[in-house]
Order: C-alpha cells, then sequence, then structure tokens
C-alpha cells in the first residue's frame, strides 16, 4: 500500500494544506506544498479540493441475504466508496431478516471481506419484523458484529409496549432504536404524500400526521423509560417540529433526513414515474424548507441515504404495484452540496458533522469514523472537488440497481478520492478494487 501526499486540499473547507497519509494513518499536516513525500508517495494535486473525514451512513439497504438481483454487499458497499463513504449501517430487512446474531455477523463479515468500506449491520428490534416480539438484541450486541442500532425499518415499531421494551432493553449495551415512523393504519394503501398532488392526480395518501403521531409517541416513550431514539427519515415541517420540541424538552432524540427529501417535492408523482415513490412518501416545498431549515438549526442531527436498490421489475410497472424507495449512495453528498453547502446553509465543517461525525458518534463506531482530521487519526477519508459538475446516469453507476430519481440531472461536486485506513478506494473518481490496492 503506498503512501499517499494530498497536496494543497482543504481540510473541512479550510485553509490549504499537505496532506501525507501513511501506514493507514494521517503522518503529516504541513502548509502547502512544504510536505516532504515519504519514498514512493503517490501525489495527488488537489488545490480547490475540500478534505472531508470518510461520510458515514446510518441507513443503507445492502440487500444482502436474499435479494442479490437488487444489490449485493459488494456493489452496495462499491456504491458506498464512490460515493466517498467509508462506513454504512446496513438495514434488517433482508431475506433472511437480520435479527440473530448470525446474520448480522454474516452481513458483517461479508462487508469485511468486500473491503470498500466498514459494514455495521443494523439489528432488527422484531422476530422477522413482524413486530410481535423482541429479537435477540443482546446476542447481537454481544456478537462479532457490535450491532447498536437496532431498528424494524420498512416496518414501523408500532405496538407502544414493544417499542417501550426495545428502548428499555437497548440501554443496557448503549444501544439506539431507529424508528421507521409510520403509523400502519393510517397509512394503509398509501402511494404517496397526501395533499393536494395526490388529490388531483388519484393516488391514496400517506398524511404527514402518520409519521408525526409515531415521532411524538416515540419521543414521549423514550423520555419515560430515559433511552436513546433515533427518527429515521423524517419528511415532515410537523416533525421537525416536534423533534425540536423534543430537543428543547432535554430529550435524547436523534434525527434524519435524506437527500431526496432535501431536494424532490410530490410534484414529481405527475408523471407517475415510481422512480419517484418512497417511504416516506416526498413531500410538499413546505416540508422541503422545513427539512432544510432543521438541518441547518441542529435539530436533524444527520443525513441519511436510505439508499434502498431495487431491480427493473419491482419499479418498470404501474405505480401502485411498484415498490418503495429509491438509491442515494452515489449522489448523497452532491445534494447536500447544492442544497445546504451551494444555498449558504451549512459550511464544509457542517457537512463533515451531518454526513460523518454524527453518524458514527449515533452508531457507536466514532472510535474508527468520523473522526478530526489531525495527525495520528485513521485516514478514513474523502477528498471533494466541489466545483466539478456532472450529470447522474443510472446505468452508470456502481449499484446494481438503477432506481435514482435523479437520472439525467445536473449536480455539483465529485468525489475524487476515497481512503479506507490509508487504502484508496476510489482515485481520480473511480473505485480502486481492494485486491488491487493490497497487491
Ligand atoms: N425507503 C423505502 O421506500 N424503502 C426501503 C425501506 C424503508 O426505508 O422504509 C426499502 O427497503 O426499500
Ligand atoms: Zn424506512
Ligand atoms: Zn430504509
Amino acid at each position: 500500500m503506498p503512501a499517499y501526499v494530498l497536496r494543497s486540499v482543504r481540510p473541512l473547507g479550510g485553509e490549504p494544506a499537505d496532506v501525507v497519509l501513511t501506514d493507514g494513518v494521517i503522518a503529516q499536516i504541513a502548509p502547502a506544498g512544504a510536505a516532504e513525500a515519504p519514498p514512493g508517495a503517490v501525489e495527488i494535486h488537489g488545490a480547490g479540493h475540500v478534505l472531508l473525514p470518510g461520510l458515514v451512513d446510518l441507513h443503507t439497504h445492502l440487500r444482502e441475504p436474499g435479494r442479490e438481483d437488487a444489490e449485493t454487499v459488494e456493489s452496495g458497499t462499491r456504491a458506498a466508496a464512490a460515493g466517498g463513504f467509508t462506513a454504512v449501517h446496513a438495514m434488517a430487512n433482508t431475506s433472511p431478516v437480520a435479527d440473530t446474531a448470525g446474520v448480522v455477523e454474516q452481513v458483517w463479515r461479508l462487508g469485511q471481506e468486500a473491503g470498500w468500506v466498514d459494514v455495521q449491520p443494523v439489528g432488527a428490534v422484531t422476530v422477522g419484523l413482524a413486530g410481535e416480539r423482541l429479537a435477540e438484541l443482546g446476542a447481537m450486541a454481544d456478537s462479532k458484529a457490535r450491532v447498536r442500532v437496532f431498528s424494524d425499518d420498512g416496518k414501523c415499531v408500532f405496538d407502544p409496549v414493544l417499542m417501550r421494551r426495545a428502548l428499555e432493553y437497548v440501554k443496557a449495551f448503549d444501544g439506539v432504536v431507529a424508528q421507521h415512523a409510520q403509523e400502519p393504519r393510517l397509512t394503509e394503501g398509501a402511494q404517496m404524500h397526501e395533499g393536494v398532488v395526490s388529490a388531483e392526480i388519484g393516488l391514496a395518501g400517506w398524511p404527514a400526521v402518520a409519521e408525526e403521531a409515531i415521532i411524538a409517541r416515540d419521543v414521549l416513550l423514550a423520555e419515560h423509560v430515559g433511552s436513546r431514539l433515533h427518527v429515521c427519515h423524517l419528511s415532515t415541517r410537523g416533525s421537525v417540529e416536534i423533534v425540536r420540541w423534543a430537543k428543547a424538552r432535554g430529550i435524547d432524540v436523534t434525527a434524519e433526513a435524506t437527500p431526496h427529501h432535501l431536494l424532490l417535492t410530490d410534484d414529481l408523482a405527475r408523471g407517475y414515474d415510481p422512480v419517484f415513490k418512497v417511504n416516506p412518501p416526498l413531500r410538499t416545498a413546505d416540508d422541503v424548507e422545513a427539512v432544510r431549515e432543521g438541518l441547518a438549526d441542529g435539530t436533524i442531527d444527520i443525513v441519511a441515504t436510505d439508499h434502498a436498490p431495487h431491480p427493473r421489475e419491482d419499479k418498470d410497472c404501474e405505480w401502485a404495484a411498484a415498490a418503495f424507495g429509491m438509491t442515494g449512495l452515489e449522489t448523497a453528498l452532491s445534494v447536500v452540496q447544492e442544497t445546504m453547502v451551494d444555498t449558504g446553509r451549512l459550511t464544509w465543517a457542517d457537512v463533515a458533522r451531518v454526513l460523518s461525525t454524527a453518524p458514527a458518534r449515533i452508531g457507536r463506531i466514532g472510535h474508527a469514523h468520523g473522526r478530526p482530521i489531525a495527525v495520528g487519526e485513521p485516514a478514513n477519508l474523502v477528498l471533494v472537488d466541489p466545483a466539478a459538475t456532472r450529470v447522474v446516469d443510472g446505468t452508470a453507476q456502481q449499484t446494481a440497481s438503477s432506481n435514482t430519481p435523479l437520472q439525467g440531472r445536473e449536480l455539483p461536486g465529485r468525489v475524487v478520492a476515497t481512503f479506507l485506513r490509508g487504502r484508496a478506494t476510489v482515485l481520480d473518481g473511480t473505485p480502486v478494487s481492494p485486491a488491487e490496492a493490497v497487491a
């Protein structure tokens, strides 16, 4: 593995510096042009490029085991590296469900073997995501996979007694329950956001209250039992207000927003293209504005992709029959740049917080990821060219699925290089096979 000298890069968007990576760590940070290159080092000229800690996704669907036609751990983590990530949390709604130590260890091992990013499995809260009895949370926490995030994502933990017990149980190992907030009765048959557009085009609505009612209940439950709660993909103005209220009250709640809820609205459903069908649904422009405000003021802690790959046959069909979900790993950073940085709402240092430091902390992998850019720290890094632009082409991405809602869109920013413990997983914008890099 060669050493790397990143010349004249801007750590966290600040003043230019040379950053030297050797033996898996940041070995030297010097004024621009001043670093001594170790023998055999690869020089990367990065004038104007922003250096961030490797991104951490708290919410990725890798689909393996069970739906390898949509994604595998290998393809999904290669997509993650291409998007600038060095760690992803793999959601539990696989087949079989990741509800035992055996399955989470399998996913963890597949991640290690692929070598693109660190895969941190999420454990299911209930057996088979059925919402009836608690899964082996303690066994998953004690397994090799060291699970700390538990979620029935895709489904809501609806039974308040089970939710309460899960919140109580995970306290023993500093875990967190990540809730997919969707009141099932209020969303039976729901296809898109309930509002003006759904009424006009005749699709069954998914009202904002179905999300907000569960978040309100859960923050109160978390307060009652003194536990930690994480809210997945919040999408409405009301949800932002409830989380803001809960935090002001001292409740230990964190929340995530997805790139698509920062950018897209329910208007897109007018063309009946199921690529825009997702849970929770795309909402109104006012909700998008509230999500941006919430992320800017810290009410929303992180951006998480909810990367949800689906094979063509599950999306190339009529809206009502199509699967929910869209891909996001390879476009997340660009969407955050467009909606939050280029609009002046977040600095690059803030981006490092919402896409790396905070998700690593919530997922309890902060010993290895989301670290400061400082000498001696593990070299988990991403180098971004914010001045570049590119046009999204779903068929040319690393993910095995092409259900990107951004097809044909021009986005700012390009991942130039990603490093996992000093090894380049992406160079010149192109993934470098881990096998090659070690050879
Ligand atoms: N977001 C989605 O619409 N779909 C996700 C599940 C989920 O995140 O709820 C999936 O697994 O496909
Ligand atoms: Zn979900
Ligand atoms: Zn999800």
